[in-house]
């Protein structure tokens, strides 16, 4: 039985979407266990004013890589960026790129998208679906492919309860919906979307379906593979744990709750979200690679549930610096409560922290931070208020026809094998360290602004009881005869304690 690393030695591999959060992990996985692989070509695009190279070196610079660069100092030649750009025809490769990668390429892995819930259509279409289309066109001129492995979602077929690993019947044929897009105007476009992604609840899932269907069209002429993840975090073990750099899906909501911001979502209380560590993600498709080049396969990643008190109490071992407020939160599936939360646990804070600012001359910005955060969890709240059931046979049979040594320890997916505890407290403390860049060394400080704020709120609680104490003692007789009876009743007690301490002395 090879092993998945001798099968990627010698081999030229192309990776779209390199630069994003999953490509990243791809590529120094490939370059850290599989190190005779002999070249990674990036399709790259330039962006904000830096060249397609300066976004490579950079992105190799970074703490991801440590482990790779102690290996091997100079791996960044193994890498071979590639200027191009998904939207654009031909992928705006040049004609000698394009040569070199049909001459040479043995495995592609596509996983460039644009993953933003709130797309407008035609760019979702564009890239996500004409982009594949013309990744493919340019595979079936590769003369020594072996494997293209494209990267889809748990959620393509999020309109169905139980999905299994097959490509179900798109919901529109794609040739049709691109030729229609090219001559509506943008206005029509966003004004249909609706209508045609149907019971999906965003342009991202419904081309995501697009996709996996053009994949499938070319199963005849290529070694087609299939990754379907569901919500992915960060690393749980490689390269090392509690590796993430976005606030996409669950990390902007533990964020957010984590300064104390989120106070409420509306999900499911058993199983908040499905959640699956990057690094199982990519020792899946690693293998899946290996597999494809011989087999067709549709593997799904295997989940875990994410409990939200894992959350808070590790936020509460481990704060964040400056919390707008302790973190603490409220997950409900029922609507009503959720409301009353946002008003109580965000609305009202906000105004209260805006006036204070506006007062002290400052400019008011609570409340524009917590509609963005209701924009967000409003678009989350489809994938973590339901439950799917995925079949996963695939990913059980992969698993067996790995080498011992690769389905324990170098190609690890078994998520079984997770500790959920331990892996939420290392992205907790991950999304501290490598997405807000906060140093460790200031947690004391940290929990020592908690600890003002829970003084703060206890006060505040105090004040607001006393308060609304006295209000309702001025208008109702019956409240106080109550309040003279405690009252009474305290003075006795204190009068008996005083004479009793006097008796005994
Ligand atoms: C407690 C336990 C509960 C459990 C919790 C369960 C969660 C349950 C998740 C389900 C998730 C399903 C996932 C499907 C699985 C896929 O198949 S794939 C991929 C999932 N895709 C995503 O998660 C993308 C979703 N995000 C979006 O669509 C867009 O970001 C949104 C939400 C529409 C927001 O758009 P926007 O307002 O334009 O903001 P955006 O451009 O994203 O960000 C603007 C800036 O704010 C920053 N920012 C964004 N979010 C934040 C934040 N939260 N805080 C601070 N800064 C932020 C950005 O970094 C960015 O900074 P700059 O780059 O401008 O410096
Ligand atoms: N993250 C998740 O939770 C999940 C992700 N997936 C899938 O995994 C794949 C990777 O996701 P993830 O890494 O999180 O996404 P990211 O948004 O982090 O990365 C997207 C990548 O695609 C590239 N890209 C986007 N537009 C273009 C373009 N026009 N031309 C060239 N490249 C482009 C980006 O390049 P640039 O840096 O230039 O913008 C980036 O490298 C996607 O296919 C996604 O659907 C599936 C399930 C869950």
């Amino acid at each position: 039985m090879t092993s998945v690393a001798d099968y990627y030695a010698g081999k030229n591999v192309l990776i779209t979407g390199a630069t994003g959060f999953m490509g990243k992990v791809l590529v120094e996985k490939l370059l850290r266990c599989c190190p005779q692989v002999r070249a990674l070509f990036l399709l790259v695009r330039p962006k904000a004013g830096q060249s397609m190279q300066q976004r490579v070196d950079d992105m190799i610079k970074c703490k991801l890589f440590d482990r790779v660069r102690e290996d091997d100092a100079h791996f960044h030649r193994k890498i071979v960026p590639i200027s191009s750009e998904l939207t654009e025809p031909g992928l705006a490769i040049s004609p000698e790129d394009a040569d070199k990668l049909a001459a040479c390429v043995n495995i592609v892995f596509h996983c460039a998208a644009t993953i933003r819930f709130d797309e407008p259509l035609k760019h979702a279409v564009q890239l996500n679906v004409i982009g594949t289309q013309q990744l493919l066109g340019l595979a079936r001129r590769m003369r020594h492919l072996e494997a293209f492995i494209h990267i889809s979602t748990a959620y393509a077929n999020c309109n169905r309860k139980h999905i299994d690993e097959v490509i179900y019947p798109p919901p529109v044929e794609p040739r049709k919906l691109i030729e229609s897009l090219e001559w509506m105007d943008d206005r029509i476009v966003q004004d249909i979307t609706p209508r045609l992604i149907g019971n999906r609840p965003n342009t991202y899932t419904y081309t995501k379906a697009l996709a996996e269907y053009v994949v499938q069209q070319e199963q005849d002429k290529l070694n087609i593979g299939i990754i379907r993840p569901s919500i992915v975090g960060a690393s749980w073990q490689e390269p090392f744990p509690g590796w993430i750099d976005n606030f996409n899906g669950p990390s902007g909501v533990f964020i957010a709750a984590g300064k104390g911001i989120l106070r409420t979502m509306r999900a499911n209380n058993d199983a908040v979200a499905d959640l699956i560590p990057v690094d199982v993600v990519i020792n899946l498709t690693l293998a899946a690679g290996w597999y494809t080049a011989v087999h067709k396969l549709v593997p799904r990643c295997p989940p875990g549930p994410l409990q939200k008190h894992h959350v808070m109490s590790s936020f509460k071992r481990n704060p964040l610096e400056q919390a707008f407020r302790r973190p603490n939160a409220n997950i409900t599936s029922n609507y009503l409560i959720y409301q009353y939360w946002i008003l109580v646990s965000h609305k009202f804070p906000a105004l209260l922290y805006d006036l204070v600012l506006r007062l002290t001359g400052q400019k008011p910005q609570m409340m524009r931070i917590f509609n963005r955060l209701h924009k967000a969890i409003s678009l989350l709240e489809y994938f973590s208020s339901q439950d799917w059931e995925w079949n996963s046979e695939n990913v059980n049979m992969l698993m067996a026809q790995l080498s011992p040594e690769d389905r324990k320890v170098t190609f690890n997916f078994d998520v079984r094998q997770l500790n959920w505890p331990e892996y939420i407290e290392n992205y907790c403390i991950g999304t501290k360290k490598y997405v807000l860049n906060e140093d460790m060394s200031d947690i004391p400080a940290a929990r020592q602004h908690l600890r003002k704020l829970r003084n703060i709120r206890y006060t505040f609680n105090t004040v607001l009881v006393v308060f609304i104490w006295r209000v309702f003692i001025a208008r109702s007789q019956m409240a106080r005869n109550i309040w003279y009876f405690v009252v009474s009743l305290c003075f006795k007690f204190l009068s008996y304690f005083r004479a009793s301490s006097t008796l005994t002395n």
